[in-house]
């Protein structure tokens, strides 16, 4: 059996369950359940906090994970990255009220509060800037009014946070995250199968199927605006001057591609959902 690690709270958790769930496999009915067997797919899932599936996995406890890829890198585990999941995007800054830092080297000698000391002290040893780290578990936008610390860094997504508290970005970003697999060591069998199932739910996302009819002296221009995954599948149709075009798209692009075949003489444009999918 692969033993799968899975965050069990916070913003991973509902998002990968349902990613593994939409896989096919079988996850936790009450959210108290730690580890659940699912016997029909090989495998058994292990729901941990977030922060200590890269420990797991790195130690050989247990085979995968499902982690963020700044946690992955704070824990300083021999787990590394498989692939990124399409979720959980996020990326990593400092921040201080405005005016206080232009540039990274004026935090030398100065201190930093976060709750990941080891992928912030890491990225400021390489550059050469030695601060203080204050370790705290969260809330850490609160750090500078309160006076232990001088500036904060800290995972921003909307950065409403950070304006609340009255903080401004500075200096370079320290990393852009997303969910990810991770795994150690060699590849356990049965990893191979759980990447393709969950690759074939973020195309499932990401893309939908185009089908459209277009006159065949114009296909060319119709495959340039609508290039497809790979190459479009043209059949005949009963009129010999057209033909019919299926190709997968970017969702976020469909309404502008809608648009652009339909300006170039194409009709019965459809669009549909992909549920499922291998490539
Ligand atoms: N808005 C967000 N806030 C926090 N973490 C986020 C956000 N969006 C994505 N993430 C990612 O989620 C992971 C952190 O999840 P984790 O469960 O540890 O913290 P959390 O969501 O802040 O939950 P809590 O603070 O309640 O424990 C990181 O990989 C982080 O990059
Ligand atoms: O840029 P935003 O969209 O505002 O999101 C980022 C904020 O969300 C998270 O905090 P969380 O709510 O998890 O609280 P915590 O700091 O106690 O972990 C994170 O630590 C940031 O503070
Ligand atoms: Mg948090």
């Amino acid at each position: 059996m692969l033993r799968i690690a899975v965050p069990n709270k916070g913003s991973l958790s509902e998002t990968a369950q349902q990613m593994l769930w939409e896989a096919g496999y079988t996850g936790r009915r009450d959210p108290r359940d730690l580890i659940v067997a699912d016997p029909r797919n090989g495998v058994e899932f292990f729901y941990l906090r977030p922060r200590d599936i890269a420990t797991y996995v790195g130690s050989g406890a247990l085979d995968v994970g499902i982690t963020g890829r700044d946690l992955l890198l704070d824990s300083g585990s021999d787990a590394a990255e498989i692939a990124a999941l399409g979720f959980g995007g996020s990326t990593f800054r400092f921040a201080a009220p405005p005016g206080t830092f232009g540039e990274l080297g004026e935090l030398q000698g100065r201190r930093v509060a976060t709750s990941y000391p080891g992928l912030v002290g890491a990225f400021l040893a390489e550059r050469g800037v030695t601060a203080e780290l204050v370790k705290l578990d969260g809330a850490v936008e609160s750090a500078v009014r309160l006076g232990v610390a001088d500036a904060v860094a800290d995972v921003v997504s909307t950065g409403s946070t950070l304006r609340k508290a009255g903080l401004e970005i500075f200096g370079p970003v320290i990393l852009e995250s997303d969910a990810v697999l991770i795994g150690s060591g060699s590849r356990k069998p049965g990893t191979d199968t759980l990447l393709r199932r969950l690759k074939g739910v973020i195309v499932a996302r990401e893309y939908v199927l185009l089908d459209y009819d277009v006159p065949a002296a114009d296909l060319e221009a119709a495959t340039k605006a609508a290039p497809g995954f790979e190459s479009p599948t043209v059949s005949p149709l009963h009129d010999p001057d057209w033909v019919a075009v299926r190709v997968m798209i970017p969702r976020t692009d469909m309404n502008q591609v809608m648009d652009d075949l339909y300006a170039l003489g194409a009709r019965a444009i459809l669009v549909s959902a992909i549920h499922a999918a291998r490539l």
